[in-house]
């Protein structure tokens, strides 16, 4: 007899949009967020008797995601996704863990005439700000906070080489080459008990995810990097260092290849090695370096 081993659903891309109006100064803050929920609990009936009686409409859950964003602080994503979690497995009996993904998308504030503009913004770039708050009915609150989508190049200050070399080898030792990746940093918090719990880390969410942007950005440059996997492993244990109450540090690395072309069929062109000026940037395939670093 076939059984459901393991089972979860919700809704996936809720989009929300929340703005705080400081009456004083006329000035606006936005916050812009994607939010998707998947609960777990005594729900196999759904699927294997069609007993809905269990099944919490995925429209309801977009409905609460809503109202919590008007009754709660949306910001850090942390508390907020939190809140989330925890209300649909205090809410429902049946549902024993409730995951809450928010990414957030960047609004920064227009310069104009030199000055902050008061309601005006700008996308820069595809970076979001994510966590994950998973709420498990009577274990607490897991969350991991995590940089995404942040696209970096350097032209140079990087090498390949002195790698295994067999028979399937092609590549050449590279002394200088460009690296780009699209950083995926993300950082465990130590379990927390209960919202309240949360609501006391507050100021460390935000201190933490500046001083792991800084801190990947900063050596991204900085370094001269013999492979993404060691840069990646530099970036790790700074964080460590940076941010005591985090248990685990992790990074994916797409390796975004750029080839050089050899132009010499072109009146004798040079565009290798140190003449290179003109390449092929490629989409795929890409290396991909992933790592975890635990204390
Ligand atoms: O930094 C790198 N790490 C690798 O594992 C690898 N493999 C490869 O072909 N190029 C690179 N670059």
């Amino acid at each position: 007899m076939a059984s459901v081993s393991a089972a979860q659903y919700g809704k996936d891309n809720i989009r929300v949009y929340k703005v705080h109006k400081e009456e004083k100064t006329g000035f606006q803050t936005v916050v812009e967020m994607t939010v998707c929920v998947l609960l777990k609990g005594d729900i196999e009936t759904s699927y294997t008797k069609a007993d809905n009686s269990v099944v919490v409409a995925t429209d309801s859950m977009k409905n609460t995601v809503y109202i919590m964003a008007k009754l709660h602080p949306v910001t850090p994503p942390e508390l907020f996704g939190a809140i989330v979690a925890t209300h649909f497995v205090e809410t429902y009996k049946h549902i024993h863990s409730a995951e809450v993904k928010v990414k957030v998308h960047r609004w920064t504030r227009l310069t104009v005439d030199g000055k902050p503009h008061p309601h005006s913004f700008f996308r820069d770039g595809s970076e979001t700000r994510n966590v994950e708050a998973t709420a498990i009915e009577g274990n607490g609150i897991s969350i991991r906070s995590a940089i995404a989508g942040l696209l970096v190049l350097k032209s140079t200050g990087s090498a390949f080489h002195t790698f295994y070399r067999d028979e399937y080898t092609t590549l050449p030792d590279v002394y200088d080459r460009i690296l780009s990746t699209e950083v995926d940093c993300g950082w465990k918090w130590s379990m927390f008990s209960n919202i309240k719990a949360v609501a006391a880390a507050v100021p460390k969410f935000d201190n933490a995810w500046e001083a792991a942007r800084k801190i990947t950005l900063d050596t991204f440059a900085k370094e001269v990097s013999p492979s993404v996997q060691n840069t990646l492993y530099k970036m790790c244990e700074q964080i460590m260092a940076a941010v005591p109450e985090i248990a685990a540090v992790d990074y994916s690395l797409p390796n975004k290849h750029y080839f050089e072309i050899d132009l010499s069929w072109h009146k004798g062109l040079k565009n290798t090695g140190k003449d290179a000026e003109v390449y092929a940037p490629q989409s795929d395939p890409n290396g991909l370096i992933q790592c975890t670093v635990s204390r």
